[in-house]
């Protein structure tokens, strides 16, 4: 079946539909990486996104049962030069096409993906559509321009109620915006005891769990769609130590009162290089973000960058100059993608058995 991509500005990209038959909108966003699309399908962070492949085949390993990061995929739909039609690998279950029909999700193959990503790299992220080839894109174009961008998707994939898995660690209350398994892994990993609770739980219901540090999950969406979740961390900040991945790295900056801002086309792929200016080493990390903390914003707060992008300067990592907190904007938990920053998991734990033997700093 023909299929089209329409775009806010309207530009029209005709190919073969895959996946489910479904019309969707969605913010167009490109994602650099060779692999790990399963990962990155099943990302929250990608909620009501779709998802452009720059890289031209995909789908050739299939999907397996071990590779998820959330129960389902996120995307709203998915956008490939070619889909591998006879994909292999040893754990594979199903192909893409049938694993994407089964929940719904529309994809293009076809597309020529790189003046699509060239598009959105000149213009920024773009609203689209995903409709049958014989659609007028110019009234496509009209409806997409008046189409608000979501803001509920952390609501939508955010735990509903309060979970535990167990562990003779520390105590860490993850706030789930859309948690990624990869997080979760990580903690078991270290045989942290997590609770696990949904965004909108409060800084006081938080401190009721006795957590030895709490973990700011990823999430969709825009950090500022979710004030009571700022106003949380806000309340947490010096009581206990506070770890924010992306989304949570975006809100412990808000709460601290800097701002953020929304980028042109955002950095989303698996070999994004970043500097750790205090050893002045360098990371390839993965990542998956639309917005930014803004550098100008950090004057007067007590917030001090750790880590810069080395592609375009922007601010990857943050730590709190009075309160036990820290935060970077990549993913140290990969899935998809390298894990040369795993170790920030290890300084979370270390900042919690410090807090734990030496209490609150004085502010
Ligand atoms: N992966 C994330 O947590 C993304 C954070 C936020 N939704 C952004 O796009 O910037």
């Amino acid at each position: 079946m023909r299929r089209q991509l329409v775009l806010e500005n309207g530009a029209s990209f005709i190919g073969e539909g895959f996946g489910s038959s479904s019309e969707v909108n969605g913010e167009v966003v490109f994602n650099t990486g060779m692999t790990g699309y399963q990962e990155l399908i099943t990302d929250p962070s990608y909620c009501g996104q779709i998802v452009t492949m720059a890289y031209p085949l995909i789908g050739n390993y299939g999907i397996n049962r071990s590779d998820n990061e959330s129960a389902r995929p996120s995307i709203s739909g998915l956008i490939v030069k070619e889909v591998a039609k006879q994909p292999s690998h040893w754990q594979k279950d199903k192909t893409l096409n049938e694993w994407l029909e089964e929940y719904d999700v529309p994809g293009i193959e076809g597309i020529d993906t790189r003046r699509l990503t060239k598009m959105i790299r000149e213009y920024g992220t773009l609203r689209g559509r995903i409709v049958s080839a014989d659609a007028d894109p110019k009234r496509v174009a009209e409806t997409l321009k008046v189409w608000p961008l979501p803001s509920d998707q952390i609501s939508r994939v955010s735990t509903k109620s309060t979970y535990v898995t167990p562990g003779p660690g520390p105590r860490v209350v993850l706030v789930d915006f859309g948690a990624k398994q990869g997080i979760l892994r990580e903690c078991i990993k270290r045989r942290f005891d997590v609770v696990i609770v949904p965004y909108q739980t409060t800084a006081e219901d938080i401190m009721k769990l006795n957590p030895d540090g709490v973990l700011l999950s990823n999430g969709p969406g825009d950090p500022k769609s979710v004030p009571e979740a700022i106003e949380t961390v806000r309340h947490l900040l010096g009581k206990v130590p506070i770890f924010g991945i992306c989304l949570g790295h975006q809100l412990f900056a808000l709460a601290s009162g800097a701002n953020t801002v929304k980028m042109r086309f955002g950095h989303r792929g698996v070999n994004h290089p970043v500097k750790n200016l205090k050893s002045g080493k360098f990371v390839i990390t993965s990542q998956n973000h639309g917005f930014t903390v803004e550098k100008k914003s950090l004057s007067g707060t007590d917030l001090e960058i750790t880590h810069v992008a080395i592609n375009d300067g922007t601010i990857e990592g943050l730590h709190h100059l009075k309160y036990p907190a820290f935060s970077v904007q990549y993913h140290p938990e990969a899935s998809p993608g390298p894990d040369d920053s795993q170790d920030l998991f290890d300084a979370f734990l270390n900042m919690m058995e410090t807090f734990k033997k030496e209490g609150a700093p004085l502010a």
